[in-house]
């Protein structure tokens, strides 16, 4: 008799059943064992308010961690971004699969790039990080804030109400809407979010069976990159509030592989920001995370803070 099909708890939203079907294809391909999609609403994805107002990104994913661990699901697969950085009780991080390209793009009105844009275009985000480094720019960009699934952004720029959006490419790549993006950003301009490209794949930690076999999707270069990038998150957000960009790369050394991590802090308003970057060892990359977000603290960041972003 095979075994039980593995239950995989995802959010509702396009992007989130792209993704969770990717990752219950990779696992099924790789162990043999069916996986089911359950579908669970989040917060996050019934109200329209402002995610701040709400509780930060953590409202889509409370709702799938609460179903592992009521046992209605066995794996959760959410986008690595929107994992808050603290450890989750009762709860092991057993896969994190190769990532996506995780940088932003424009998807803008007429192809045109950010340069191109006038001043006083209307570009919308929701994320004060992609705000303040857009405001940082010095183009005169009028920053919209909008919400809603990546659909909903897009339709903005099609009807007029801005003249661009600023999205995830791993997003649009998952949903095969690269058609839309005019411009990439540099990540020497616009660091995108730690984790940002990467999934996240949880089950409980008491289950060893689960996540022995989840194990065969782990990349250990995609993991030691977002460990770097929420790692350095974690320490800025005990020091200071504001806006965290973040991006870690394997990189040749002269003694073999290494990681690269660059990172920016940036005030709201985008009047000020610092970036820094720095290499470490591979096989710690926690302690690279945590040393340049000392650095960016000693440089002052936490006076970057204005007013509050949570
Ligand atoms: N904030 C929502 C969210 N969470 C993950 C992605 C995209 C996929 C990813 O970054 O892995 C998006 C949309 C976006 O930022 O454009």
């Amino acid at each position: 008799m095979s075994a039980p099909a593995l239950r995989l708890g995802t959010r509702r939203s396009t992007l989130a059943l792209t993704q969770s079907r990717h990752v219950a294809d990779a696992l099924t391909a790789a162990t043999g064992r069916a996986v089911e999609l359950v579908e669970v609403t989040t917060q996050g994805d019934v109200s329209r308010a402002p995610l701040a107002q709400i509780g930060g990104t953590g409202v889509f994913v409370s709702a799938l961690r609460e179903a592992l661990l009521e046992e209605r699901v066995d794996l959760a697969v959410h986008s690595l971004k929107d994992l808050p950085t603290g450890p989750a009780d009762g709860l092991a991080l057993a896969a994190v699969p190769p990532r996506e390209d995780p940088r932003d793009v424009l998807c803008a009105r007429d192809g045109l790039t950010l340069g191109e844009l006038p001043a006083g275009a209307r570009v919308g985000t929701g994320s004060p990080r992609r705000a303040a480094q857009l405001r940082g720019l010095g183009l005169g960009l009028e920053v919209v804030d909008v919400r809603g699934n990546v659909d909903t952004r897009l339709r903005l720029v099609h009807d007029g109400e801005v003249d661009a959006v600023v999205l995830a490419r791993a997003g649009l790549a998952r949903l095969g809407r690269l058609d839309e993006v005019t411009e990439v950003l540099d990540p020497l301009q616009v660091l995108p979010a730690p984790g940002q490209g990467a999934l996240a794949v949880e089950c409980r930690a008491d289950d060893r069976t689960t996540h022995d076999l989840l194990a065969v999707l782990d990349d250990p270069a995609t993991r030691a990159a977002v460990t770097a990038e929420r790692t350095l998150l974690a320490a800025l957000e005990a020091g200071c509030s504001a806006p965290v960009g973040a991006h870690a790369v394997v990189a040749e050394g002269d003694e073999g592989p290494e990681l690269y991590l660059r990172a920016v802090v940036a005030s709201v308003d985008g009047s000020a920001s610092a970036r820094l970057s720095a290499y470490g060892r591979l096989d710690d990359p926690a302690g690279l995370g945590s040393r340049l977000a000392a650095d960016l603290l000693a440089e002052g960041v936490a006076d970057l803070m204005g007013e509050r972003v949570p």
